[in-house]
């Protein structure tokens, strides 16, 4: 196998072979963690009506008042009001409850407190002072937090118009992968089938089929093409050897090679392919390497089609770190006070180096200096 394209490279082509997101309009309550595909104006006024900021009564005009049913009020009239509830036309000032007295059926402001209520036409918080009928309150491509989810129920919006999540069916490879239990020598337990539809949701796509196939070519081809998806993530396979059987398959269904392999490691035989309808990101078998593959290529690739573009990172090397001739090199670290400190266990076929580590360092060629900035991926899960 060649050393790969180089990593800038690499992440730029992964990038740019994002296609053109398709839109959908879903309920609020499936609207968190999306990207808005379309600006949200607000078609009423936020808050739409003048209301009480206080619990006890609207009053207008000079004091005393006399209580009345409403909804209007004249001058020298009171009417009970609750927060939040819709003050009368007319209405100058909400008087607190705590300040004003009722006296033989008239109501009075009591103490300073109460003068100043009404002197100073308090507790009232009038329509539109939040947003006027009409104005922007939600850019598109902004990402749903539950902050805006509730902002576009203020504005009585049900739906709302969101980019698509990309469709994507995992192929897991190897004759020797066990799904349960302990396995015996030669065999491996899968580490994928659970872990990277949760990395899939975190970076915004959605996996919405399993297939797990043995080392061959032609039912890794079939499982490639079975469902109706954006996207195809395989494991294992990418090596090259006889038993590698992924880039075969994706050959003979004649797929367009967009990443053939990346010098990084581990996880440079990661490739990615586009046949007509679909993307196909393959990854290494070895768990560290798939993991990292998938951070590497996919993360750019799924930013740039979900919107949820991840934000870089720099952190400080806590000590030195060599390069690789002619790679990056991807080194799990932790990170701390005093910087960022690899994680024990970072063979290419481990996983505790990365059930460890809270970003990943990108060593240059050149390597890094204790103490040096340097640039690190986030983690996409909480760490
Ligand atoms: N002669 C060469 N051998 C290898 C090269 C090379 O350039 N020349 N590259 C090495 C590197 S680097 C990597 S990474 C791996 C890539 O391997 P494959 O993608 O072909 O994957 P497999 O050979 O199928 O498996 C590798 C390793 O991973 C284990 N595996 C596979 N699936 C799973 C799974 N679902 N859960 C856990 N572990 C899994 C598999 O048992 C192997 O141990 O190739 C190197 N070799
Ligand atoms: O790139 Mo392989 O990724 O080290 O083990």
């Amino acid at each position: 196998m060649s050393r790969g394209l180089a990593w800038q490279v690499a992440r730029e082509r992964a990038a740019a072979a994002a296609p053109a997101a398709a839109i959908e309009h879903v309920p609020l309550h499936r609207a968190g963690g999306r990207v808005l595909a379309a600006d949200v104006h607000t078609p009423i006024p936020l808050p739409h009506y003048a209301s009480s900021a206080m619990d006890g009564w609207a009053v207008r005009g000079a004091a005393p008042w006399r209580l009345v049913e409403g909804p209007g009020i004249e001058a020298g009239e009171a009417v009970v009001i609750v927060t939040g509830g819709l003050v009368p036309d007319g209405a100058d000032a909400v008087l607190r409850s705590e300040a004003g007295r009722v006296v033989d059926g008239r109501l009075e402001p009591v103490g300073e407190t109460g003068h100043r209520d009404v002197a100073e036409r308090r507790h009232i918080r009038p329509a539109g002072t939040e947003a006027s009928a009409g104005e922007l309150v939600l850019g598109a491509g902004s990402l749903v937090t539950p902050p805006r989810v509730a902002l576009a129920a203020a504005t009585g919006a049900d739906r709302l118009t969101v980019r698509r999540r990309p469709r994507v069916a995992l192929v897991l490879t190897g004759d020797e992968v066990v799904e349960s239990g302990v396995p015996a020598p030669g065999r491996v337990r899968d580490s994928f089938r659970l872990a990277l539809p949760a990395i899939l949701d975190e970076l915004g796509a959605e996996a919405i089929a399993v297939h797990r196939v043995g080392d061959d070519p032609a039912a890794t081809a079939d499982a490639i093409t079975a469902d109706r998806v954006d996207l195809v993530v395989t494991t294992g396979g990418t090596g090259g050897s006889h038993a590698d059987q992924v880039r075969v398959a994706v050959e003979r269904l004649g797929a367009e090679v967009l990443v053939p392999s990346v010098a990084m490691r581990p996880g440079g035989p990661t490739f990615l392919a586009r046949l007509p309808d679909r993307l196909v990101l393959g990854l290494p078998g070895n768990p560290l390497a798939a993991v990292l593959g998938l951070l590497a290529i996919g993360g750019p690739l799924l930013g740039e089609w979900t919107g949820r573009t991840a934000a870089t990172m720099t952190v400080v090397a806590a000590e030195a770190l060599a390069g690789t001739r002619g790679a990056t090199r991807l080194v799990p670290v932790a990170v701390g006070d005093g910087g960022a400190t690899p994680t024990a266990h970072l063979g290419s076929g481990m996983l505790r180096g990365l059930a460890a580590a809270d970003a990943v360092l990108v060593v240059p060629e050149e390597g890094v200096d204790r103490g040096a900035s340097a640039a690190a991926l986030p983690l996409p899960w909480p760490t």
